[in-house]
């Protein structure tokens, strides 16, 4: 199982690091691109029709990128905000506010752990090891 962490520009960097050290910790499989879907529309097309089982999808500004997957792919898309401008609300709200029948899953702004961490609960539904990690995880944050 793969995910594929997608930034809409390289200055996103620093939020696409927070995902993949959750997704490092738990041993997951990833890869990492840069595109955005204003610049450059026929890449971001190509990532979303490969054979991802989740999307994360960083993006600030307009924020159009983890919709534009979600148009391409019935696989999960998980949104991630980032405070470019507005403090972040303006990409919040446009990738919670995705039109009838293409959802995107939304974090907090910036909040590329959480990202992370429901991509590896939707993995865990299939992956007993993940799911008892998730459970150890939750443990130790308890303690
Ligand atoms: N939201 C998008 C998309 C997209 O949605 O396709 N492409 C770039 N961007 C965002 O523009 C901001 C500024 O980008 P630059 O720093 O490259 O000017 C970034 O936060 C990026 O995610």
């Amino acid at each position: 199982m793969k995910v594929l962490v997608v930034m809409g520009s390289r200055s996103d960097s620093h939020i696409a690091e927070k995902v993949t050290a959750v997704l490092d910790e738990f041993g997951v499989e990833y890869d990492v691109e840069v595109a955005s879907a204003h610049r450059n529309p026929k890449k971001v097309e190509e990532l979303a029709k490969k054979d991802y089982d989740v999307f994360i999808a960083i993006a600030g500004l307009s924020a159009a990128l983890p919709g534009v997957i979600a148009a391409h792919t019935v696989k999960q898309v998980i949104g991630v905000p980032v405070s470019a401008k507005l403090n972040g609300l303006d990409a919040l709200l446009s990738i919670a506010q995705l039109p009838p029948g293409v959802p995107v899953a939304t974090v907090g702004i910036d909040n590329g752990k959480n990202a992370a961490l429901l991509a590896i609960e939707i993995l865990a539904l299939k992956d007993e090891n993940l799911g008892k990690k998730l459970e150890e995880y939750r443990e130790r944050m308890r303690a």
